[in-house]
């Protein structure tokens, strides 16, 4: 969608082996809070998320919130312990964020400090469809296909964005990404209408649309798509520790997706080079636990490079398909 509007004169095609609802992005809880990517410097992690949120934050402001499932959500980050970190490097950027008060904190007996604040939440498979749906208006076609190699798009293709999260692993071989396994519950729960996150990141009760989303789990190096049902009561026993009501929670639905982790996002442009041929592609993957939160900042910068390719392109002899 980036490249749509950056480089409206691009003939944009999106291949894709699966779609929602059946993508890892529809198991996501869909949080703006961000995770820190260790081997990404600091300011250039904290642009992606401010991109992203001022993006989320007009599309929640809008007449189209509904339909993009995008909504303003305020609450709580708890911890048992004061944190090294008071002030994470998004505090600025997420509405009103402070320390909690001792009144708010006895809400949570076990917990002794914690961080009130207003972000955006995403209801994902709804925001998908939109997406979708944006892409379709701006010409764009989409098919059904899986990708074993990306030479198989040179004859058809100028440039490639490489947008496939785990699939990375096989596609391009990144030994450096990993999955990190997360089970989640949805809930029927529409008292809850404060987030619960423990700072441990492990536990969290974030209230959507139609839904509550209950977590979580982080199982690196698992890549198991099943549903642990022993996981499940685990999960719900945290939740219910944090917010006693949700003992109440109804239709339990269960969820699982392997997030696509690796030290650092690769947003990176590669020429590949064959026989003297060679096919500009430009890498956009690796999102881990905050794929949402900083999805329009990593995609804009995408779009960047692919301008980059264009105009090496254009100033080379090939002759373009755009
Ligand atoms: C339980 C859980 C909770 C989460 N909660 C949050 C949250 O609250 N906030 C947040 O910011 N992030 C969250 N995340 C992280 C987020 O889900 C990911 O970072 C994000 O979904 C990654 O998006 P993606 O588009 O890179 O990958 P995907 O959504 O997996 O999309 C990749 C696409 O590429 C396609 N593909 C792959 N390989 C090929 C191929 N060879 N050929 C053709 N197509 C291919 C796939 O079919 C798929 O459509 C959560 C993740 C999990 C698992
Ligand atoms: O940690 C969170 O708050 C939610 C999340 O991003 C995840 O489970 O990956």
């Amino acid at each position: 969608l980036c490249i749509t509007e950056t480089c409206p004169s691009c003939s944009v095609t999106v291949l894709s082996d699966q779609f929602s609802p059946n993508t890892t992005s529809d198991v996501a809880a869909g949080m703006l809070i961000p995770h820190t990517y260790p081997d990404t410097p600091i300011h250039r992690q904290k642009q992606w998320f401010k991109e992203t949120f001022t993006y989320l934050f007009a599309i929640s402001n809008s007449a189209e919130a509904s339909e993009a499932g995008i909504h303003l959500v305020s609450g709580w980050q708890v911890f048992k312990s004061v944190p090294k970190e008071e002030l994470p490097f998004w505090s600025d950027i997420v509405l009103g964020f402070r320390a909690m008060s001792e009144a708010e904190l006895l809400k949570f007996p076990q917990h002794r400090f914690g961080q009130a604040f207003t972000t955006l939440k995403c209801d994902c498979p709804s925001y998908l469809l939109w997406l979708e749906k944006r892409l379709k208006a701006a010409g764009t076609q989409m098919y059904t296909r899986k990708v074993a190699d990306l030479w198989e798009l040179h004859s058809e293709y100028d440039i490639v964005v490489n947008c496939t999260g785990m699939g990375a692993h096989q596609l391009v071989g990144d030994k450096q990404l990993f999955p990190v396994r997360g089970q989640v519950l949805k809930v029927h729960a529409p008292w809850v209408k404060q987030f619960i996150r423990d700072g441990d990141g492990l536990t969290y009760i974030y209230p959507g649309i139609h839904r509550v989303t209950l977590g979580g789990t982080r199982e690196k190096g698992s890549w198991s798509l099943s549903p642990d049902a022993n996981t499940t009561r685990d999960i719900l026993d945290r939740c219910c520790s944090l917010e006693p009501s949700l003992q109440g929670a109804q239709d339990i639905e269960v969820k699982v997706g392997l997030r696509p982790s690796r030290l650092c996002v690769r947003v990176q442009r590669e020429v590949l080079s064959q026989g003297g041929v060679k096919l500009p592609v430009v890498h956009n993957y690796g999102h881990g636990a905050g794929g949402f939160s900083v999805h329009r900042g990593t995609a804009n910068e995408a779009a960047h490079l692919v301008g980059e390719c264009i105009s090496a392109l254009q100033g080379s002899s090939s002759r373009a398909k755009l």
